[in-house]
């Protein structure tokens, strides 16, 4: 019987070792999280906030891709740490998603569960701005909400803030495409209370204050007459008001509007720019290039799902 081979045998045997060798690993991983919450709390309880740090989790990954080889998709990597980041996050604190699940609640759900975890606590929203209301709230809750133009609800991103107790958004989802499990999926940000850091490489949401007659495109030139590169994503206009408020997302790091490069757009209150907030900054997604020889390798062995 080729099943009981002394070469399945020895492979097995094998494949028992590295399975110490990482568990064990887990385990001393695990040891370091206590720590990891003291620091994070060491500078007075900030009970609203989130132990999530997503510009940590950015570069986690990012540097296991750069160091990733062989017929292992990386998506499956990313899986598994995703899993791993998020028991580390449930372990310091609260932790549990709402979702705003637009036009397509299972895909968004899908998206939710696989970044933050088969065991995170979630609920379905009935608004994106209900979600984000909830992480308002504090107790741990982070929220998944479509990124634009998915949401039939009144616009939830004028709710952000700029304030480190304020729900900001702070990843923009997939963050691992191409080969991740979820290439297929809508994008959803995920907006919580939590530091807002950088990772490196990243993008800045501002929320834009000027007259209300001042379009999109305009916004979009003198941003980028500044030298930015600037795009233009949603406009929220209060009824009986003279202002619109446009949600612009920027290449780079921005931490607040009280940014000195900023400065060059003049932000005053009767400008044609009245006003910057940043209500939000997140990491470029992350781009695994499939290796070819592992493609062949998964196609050799039968994979057929690729
Ligand atoms: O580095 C931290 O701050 C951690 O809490 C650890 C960890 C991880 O497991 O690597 C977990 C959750 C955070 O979102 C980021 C990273």
């Amino acid at each position: 019987m080729a099943e009981t081979s002394a070469a399945l045998e020895r492979a097995r045997h094998e494949i028992d070792r590295i399975d110490d060798a990482l568990h064990s690993l887990l385990m001393e991983r695990v040891e370091l999280v206590s720590e990891i919450a003291r620091a994070k709390t060491s500078g007075g309880a900030a009970p609203a906030r989130v132990a999530l740090r997503p510009a940590r989790e950015a570069q986690v990954l990012r540097r296991l891709l750069a160091r990733h080889a062989g017929v292992l998709p990386f998506d499956v990597v990313a899986r598994i740490w995703r899993e791993m980041m998020a028991a580390f996050t449930r372990l310091q604190g609260p932790f549990s998603v709402a979702v705003a699940g637009g036009s397509e609640p299972m895909a968004y759900w899908d998206l939710a569960r696989f970044y933050y975890g088969a065991a995170t606590p979630m609920s379905l929203a009935t608004s994106a701005l209900a979600a984000v209301q909830l992480v308002g709230q504090g107790g741990g809750m982070i929220a998944i909400v479509p990124v634009s133009g998915d949401d039939a609800g009144p616009p939830w991103w004028v709710h952000l803030g700029e304030g480190p107790d304020q729900p900001r958004v702070l990843v923009r989802l997939p963050l691992v495409r191409g080969t991740d499990v979820t290439r297929d999926h809508p994008s959803a940000y995920t907006v919580a209370i939590a530091p807002l850091e950088p990772s490196g490489d990243d993008l800045t949401l501002v929320a834009v204050a000027t007259a209300g007659d001042v379009t999109r495109a305009r916004v979009v030139a003198t941003f980028e007459g500044a030298g930015f590169a600037a795009r233009t994503l949603e406009l929220a206009e209060e009824p009986g008001s003279d202002e619109r408020i446009h949600l612009v997302e920027l290449d780079g790091f921005f931490a607040s509007g009280q940014d000195p490069r900023f400065g060059v757009l003049k932000p005053r209150p009767r400008g044609l720019i009245r006003d910057i907030r940043v209500v939000g900054a997140f990491a470029r997604g992350i781009e695994p290039v499939e290796n070819e020889a592992a493609a062949a390798t998964g196609a050799a062995l039968g994979d057929d799902k690729r």
